[in-house]
C-alpha cells in the first residue's frame, strides 16, 4: 500500500489579463504550496478495476477527480499497449471542497503520481502535468510540486521560493464555483500584466520571495465579485484583517492571512468564531506528495 498527501496552495497574488477565445482565462498568479491537505491510500487490484473510498467527500465516483486522474492515466497507458492491474484509492480529505485551496485539483495530482508509481508507468512530470491539466487548470502545479509563479491558464510554470511564512486560512463554509465566478460580467479581467523581473526586482537571484514583496504585489481580481455573492467571505476576511492583511485564495470561499511565527497564526485561529473553520500551515517550497516520493524512490 502506498500513502501520499495531497497539499493545498493559495494563491497569493491572483491577476486576471483577459478571456481567451476557448472562454478560459489568461491570468497570472503566484501559487504557494502549503504543508497541510488530504490523504489519499493506494492498493493495487488484481481485476484492473478503479474503486475510490471517497469516505466524507460527497461527489459521485464519476465526477471525483481522483477517480477521473486514475482513469485518464490509464487510457493513456492503454494508447501504449501496456496492460496494468486495477486500483483501490481512499481518500481522507481534510481539505473543505469550493474554497480555492486546490483540494480536488491536489488529489488529481497526487493520484497522478501515486498511479505513475505504483502502476511503473515511467511517464514523465511534463507528461503528467499535461494528463492533469486536460481535468483542471489548478492540476499542473500539484504535478510539478513547486510552489511557483504561473501564466496562462495557470499550467506555465516557473518555480519560485519565497520567505517561510505561517497561514491562517479560514473557510467561511460556502462553497464558491470556479466556474460561475469566471463567467459573471462584473468579474475584473483586465488587470495589467506584471513581470516576474518586476517582482523580484531588488532581490538577489538566490534570495527567496521576500514578505515585504508579497505584500506589495498580494491582491485577488476575484475577491470583490466573491464578497458581493457571498457576503460570509467578506465577514471572514474583516475578522482575520485584524490580525494581518487578509485575502482572498482563488475564487474562494477561503480566506487567508500570513504571519511570521506559527504561534502567532495559531494564537489568532483560537479565537475563531465557532461558524467558521480554519487551519495554520506553513508555506513550503517543494509539495510533500513529492517529498515522500523522493523518500520511496531512494529507498529502493
Ligand atoms: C482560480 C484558480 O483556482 C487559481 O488557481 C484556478 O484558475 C482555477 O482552476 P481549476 O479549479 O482547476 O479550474 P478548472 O476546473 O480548470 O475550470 C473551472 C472553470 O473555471 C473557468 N476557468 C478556470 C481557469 C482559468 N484560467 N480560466 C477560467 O475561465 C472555466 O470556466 C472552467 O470551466
Ligand atoms: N477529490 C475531490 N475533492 C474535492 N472536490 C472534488 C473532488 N473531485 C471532484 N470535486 C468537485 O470539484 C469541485 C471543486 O473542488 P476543489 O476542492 O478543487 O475546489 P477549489 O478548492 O475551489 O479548487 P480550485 O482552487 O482548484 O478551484 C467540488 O465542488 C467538487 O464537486
Amino acid at each position: 500500500m502506498l500513502t501520499l498527501p495531497a497539499p493545498a496552495k493559495l494563491n497569493l497574488i491572483l491577476r486576471i489579463l483577459g478571456r481567451r477565445p476557448d472562454g478560459y482565462h489568461e491570468l497570472q498568479t503566484l501559487f504557494q504550496i502549503l504543508d497541510y491537505g488530504d490523504s489519499l491510500e493506494f492498493s493495487l487490484l488484481d481485476d484492473g478495476s478503479i474503486r475510490v473510498d471517497a469516505g466524507t467527500l460527497d461527489v459521485p465516483e464519476q465526477d471525483n477527480l481522483v477517480y477521473r486522474a486514475a482513469l485518464l492515466l490509464r487510457q493513456n497507458m492503454q494508447w501504449q499497449n501496456k496492460s496494468l492491474p486495477g486500483a483501490d484509492i481512499r481518500l481522507s480529505k481534510k481539505l473543505p471542497h469550493g474554497g480555492g485551496i486546490g483540494g480536488g485539483s491536489s488529489d488529481a495530482a497526487t493520484t497522478l503520481l501515486g498511479l505513475n508509481y505504483l502502476w511503473q508507468c515511467h511517464l514523465s512530470i511534463d507528461t503528467l502535468a499535461e494528463l492533469g491539466r486536460q481535468l483542471g487548470a489548478d492540476i499542473p502545479v500539484f504535478v510539478r510540486g513547486h510552489t511557483a509563479w504561473a501564466e496562462g491558464v495557470g499550467e506555465k510554470l516557473t518555480p519560485l521560493c519565497t520567505e517561510k511564512r505561517h497561514y491562517l486560512v479560514l473557510a467561511p463554509g460556502c462553497q464558491v464555483s470556479t466556474a460561475k465566478i469566471f463567467s459573471d460580467s462584473r468579474l475584473t479581467r483586465d488587470s495589467d500584466a506584471i513581470t516576474l523581473a518586476a517582482l523580484r526586482e531588488g532581490q538577489l537571484n538566490e534570495t527567496p520571495l521576500s514578505s515585504k514583496k508579497l505584500e506589495a504585489f498580494s491582491g485577488n481580481d476575484c475577491q470583490e465579485l466573491v464578497e458581493s455573492l457571498y457576503p460570509e467571505v467578506r465577514d471572514a476576511r474583516e475578522w482575520l484583517q485584524q490580525f494581518a492583511p487578509a485575502q482572498l485564495t482563488g475564487t474562494g470561499g477561503c480566506v487567508f492571512a500570513a504571519f511570521e511565527t506559527e504561534q502567532a497564526a495559531r494564537s489568532a485561529l483560537v479565537r475563531l468564531p465557532r461558524k467558521w473553520q480554519g487551519f495554520v500551515a506553513a508555506g513550503v517550497q517543494t509539495s510533500p506528495t513529492h517529498q515522500q516520493l523522493a523518500k520511496l524512490t531512494s529507498s529502493n
